[in-house]
């Protein structure tokens, strides 16, 4: 039997210090490391509680739960002889669940593997984080007395409606979030006001809905089902709104409650994607667009899970993106450090923050399509043959602002760098891409963590990073960049960039900056936007279809480019 171990109120948990009162469990053979016979309460921090049947015994909240989530011995064995342990995540996506016959063949694919024990993740259904995203800005102007005419409010509930009859299921499961939703709209119209808060608030209702819809129906048609809103068990985030960060007393918080659930009463789990709660207001969060792949893979890490899918509407990771160039070929596989870089570099098809947690406990991640299951999709793992691998994919990511510094020479190199990074630490500002030369730096604007943020402010925040640096620099600003990124076997990146630099010039294309992350993975090339999508179709043409793979010769091949060059992304 797993022991639950109660962590004291602002008990420092890997840093972290938490208001309130969590507990973890452990398995018996950690337990019998810690001396532990029974059930006990633990000092946490610099407070101490009770001592177990052994009074005395201290152990350091921080290190206690570092250990659990190192030694991945949370409750799994807890269940030694009962019953068979979950052993997969299935994240579907808002695509994989867009409509009632939708979510029918997701509950067919699910019971197609009656050999798995899934815990499902899913997204909102279809389009409703953007519908409810539209409502929430549009309710600000609107008027109290026009909110419930608003177009994407209708839609939303018609949809959930809809397929509520459509599955044969009690609208009672979604009526009474419906009419909350309808009030906080109502509430936004009054305040005329939609803070960062309040929108984390308002789109959550998307995932609530679509996971109790689901499980309704699991159970409907004989399968046990159980729903979960993330936020309430466990998944505990930084208070940073609409991109909040995962913290690491969620892995055994989560562990304990979804494991302990499932010994004393199996049932699939049915987990909203997306939400967290924040630590210190409680409040609802969200792990930023796209943020369900990061939960799932939470999920896989905190369970110890043999596996992770992610089933979207694509053949999988696929070697550019199908909307710029339908020609695109999915990738069979890829590492966790090319499929991160990719997701950062813009690849929507994946969210940037969810390799760590595969990555960081090895489990490997299968992108699948749920509309085409038989397809192989792509594998993501910690390693992969690389002996042949020259470009995998190629990431675009526009609009993008980038930043020409140059030395007024008041300061020497080593000052003029630490000085200007400064300057983008004080103003809580990231950046993507950075080239240097002595005097100089160009470097991009992460534009992730400026999204969240209002137009007009970002503006201004602009405005005030360039003020600032003009103290020590003369600044160009330029925007509507965009970043192309190659990601694949740099060790090859002469090859490469011969290659790409090649087509570039035969499309007459200029480029503006480029840079190469330590990762070794990605090459980067700034384009002006107006030129982005002709060099991405016409890179796609060169690398992946002209047989440019079987041009290049045994030699080629093994021979390590290794040309690194200066600047890192
Ligand atoms: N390199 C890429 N490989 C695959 N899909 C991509 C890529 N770049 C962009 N996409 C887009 O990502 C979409 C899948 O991601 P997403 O919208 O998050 O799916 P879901 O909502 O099902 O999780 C695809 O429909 C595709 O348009
Ligand atoms: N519904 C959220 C979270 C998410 O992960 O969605 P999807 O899996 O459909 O990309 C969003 O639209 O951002």
């Amino acid at each position: 039997m797993a022991v639950a171990l109660q962590l004291g109120a602002r008990a420092h948990c890997s840093g972290v210090t938490r208001d309130s009162w969590s507990s973890l469990a452990f398995s018996s053979s950690f337990r019998s490391r810690l001396g532990l016979e029974s059930s006990v309460r633990l000092v946490c921090g610099k407070r101490e509680r009770s001592g177990g049947r052994r009074g005395g015994l201290k152990v350091r909240c921080q290190r206690a739960v570092s250990a659990v989530v190192e030694k991945d011995e949370v409750v799994r064995e807890g269940a030694d002889g009962n019953a068979a342990q979950l052993s997969i995540v299935m994240k579907f996506g808002g695509s994989s669940v867009a409509s009632a016959d939708r979510m029918k063949e997701v509950a067919d694919l699910i019971l197609s593997f009656p050999e798995e024990r899934p815990v499902i993740v899913l997204s909102a259904m279809g389009k409703t984080t953007n519908n409810l995203m539209l409502a929430g800005e549009k309710a600000v102007c609107c008027g109290v007395s026009n909110v419930s005419d608003l177009e994407e409010l209708r839609f939303t509930k018609e949809l959930h409606l809809q397929t509520v009859n459509e599955l044969g299921i009690e609208r009672s499961i979604i009526s009474g979030l419906l009419d909350e939703l309808e009030q906080l709209l109502k509430g936004i119209a009054m305040m005329k006001e939609l803070t960062p808060r309040t929108r984390d608030y308002l789109v959550s209702f998307g995932e609530c809905m679509s996971t109790r819809i689901f499980a309704a129906y699991l159970n409907k048609i004989g399968t046990k089902a159980r729903q979960y809103d993330a936020f309430d068990i466990g998944f505990i985030t930084t208070d940073d709104f609409t991109n909040a960060d995962i913290l690491e007393a969620t892995y055994p918080a989560i562990a304990k409650r979804l494991h302990g659930d499932w010994i004393n009463d199996p049932a699939i789990p049915i987990v909203t994607g997306f939400l967290g709660k924040g630590w210190k207001t409680c409040a609802v969060t969200t792990l930023g667009r796209g943020g369900s792949d990061l939960t799932a893979t939470t999920i896989g890490k905190a369970l110890g899970l043999r596996e992770v899918q992610v089933w979207k509407d694509v053949d999988g990771v696929l070697t550019c993106d199908p909307n710029i160039y339908p020609n695109a070929k999915p990738v069979p596989h890829l590492t966790f450090e090319e499929a991160a870089e990719l997701a950062y570099f813009g690849a929507q098809v994946l969210h940037p923050q969810s390799m760590r947690p595969a990555r960081e406990s090895d489990i490997p991640v299968r992108v699948k399509n749920s509309y085409n299951p038989q397809a192989p999709g792509t594998v993501i793992t910690k390693a992969r043959d690389m002996s042949e691998a020259i470009l995998t994919s190629i990431v675009l990511k526009s609009n993008i602002t980038m930043l020409d510094i140059v030395s007024t020479r008041m300061l020497g190199q080593y000052g003029f760098l630490a000085k200007v990074f400064s300057i983008f630490e004080d103003l809580g500002i990231s950046v993507d891409c950075v080239a240097t030369s002595e005097v100089s730096i160009s470097l991009t604007l992460d534009p992730s963590k400026l999204w969240s943020r209002e137009l007009v402010q970002q503006e201004s925040e602009l405005d005030h990073l360039v003020e600032e640096l003009e103290k020590i620099a003369v600044v160009h600003l330029l925007q509507h960049r965009s970043i192309i990124s190659l990601i694949g076997n740099v060790q090859r990146s002469s090859l490469i960039l011969e290659k790409a630099f090649n087509i570039l010039r035969k499309n007459k294309v200029n480029v503006q900056m480029i840079s190469q992350g330590a990762s070794k993975v990605n090459i980067s090339l700034v384009v002006h936007d107006s030129e982005a999508k002709q060099c991405v179709r016409a890179l796609h043409l060169a690398f992946f279809e002209d047989g440019f793979l079987s041009e290049v010769g045994e030699t080629d091949l093994f021979q390590n480019d290794s040309a690194a060059l200066s600047s890192s992304c």
